[in-house]
């Protein structure tokens, strides 16, 4: 992925399996969004392609693709101010994919059926990320794309987050997860990705990888720059 002569991600490959958490790391600006933006379709890659289940999708849109089972969320929490919880699922979904029941049975599932008729703005942050991430499933996604799903969370916050993944997806939903905190890389992923300078420094197995110094050295070094 180039923008201009900028070259964001070189020969980045990565397969992730049915039921796979796989969880993205790498310092600030090593092309962790731009990975994400392209699996989902934001971004068009100048290279290279996506497939999803064998079928090529990389000119799909990523309502085509949200459509065939690979849903997102954003770094950004991004709810409307005003509406109500049930109101945003509702916005999820189109009438035929899922009935008020599933709806409820899936805010039950994420801790949230108490604040169903309750506006998403008096939600407390950890509230209103999960919420975002039970838009991304309405669908029942086959894949689902996290993009730093912790972010600003309190620790009782992350640990519910990490208890959500673990119980809700891992082995039913293929998750990519970007995370910066490796306490939640460790206790949720089935494998982890390095990226670095756009570039796969290390993939394997989450023990294997975090204890390599290599990787060690991409962290040291990045916080030496900052
Ligand atoms: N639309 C764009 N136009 C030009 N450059 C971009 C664009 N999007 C990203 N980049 C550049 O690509 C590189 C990778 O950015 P990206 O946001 O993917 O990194 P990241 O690993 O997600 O970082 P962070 O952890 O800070 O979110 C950066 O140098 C960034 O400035």
């Amino acid at each position: 992925m180039s923008f201009g002569a900028f070259r964001a991600l070189s020969d980045v490959s990565l397969d992730v399996d049915h039921g796979e958490i796989r969880a993205i790391i790498g310092p600030n600006g090593a092309g962790k969004t731009t990975f994400v933006n392209i699996v989902s379709g934001i971004f068009k890659p100048t290279g290279g392609r996506v497939t999803l289940e064998g079928r090529d999708i990389t000119s799909l849109s990523p309502q085509r693709r949200a459509r065939l089972g690979l849903a997102r969320t954003f770094q950004i929490t991004s709810l409307f101010k005003g509406m109500t919880v049930s109101e945003h699922l509702q916005l999820a979904v189109r009438d035929e994919d899922a009935n008020g029941d599933t709806r409820r049975e899936l805010l039950e599932q994420m801790g949230l059926a108490a604040f169903a008729d309750r506006e998403v703005d008096t939600l407390s942050h950890g509230d209103q990320r999960i919420l975002e991430m039970a838009m991304a499933m309405v669908l029942k996604p086959k894949f689902l794309l996290l993009d730093e799903p912790t972010a600003g969370m309190s620790i009782a916050e992350t640990d519910r987050m990490i208890r959500l993944i673990i119980e809700r997806l891992r082995g039913r939903v293929g998750v990519i997860i970007i995370e910066h905190d490796m306490n939640v890389v460790t206790q949720t992923s089935d494998k982890v990705t390095v990226l670095a300078a756009g570039a796969v420094a290390a993939s394997g197995l989450p023990q294997d990888v975090l204890g390599d110094p290599h990787v060690k050295e991409i962290y040291l070094g990045s916080a030496a720059n900052h």
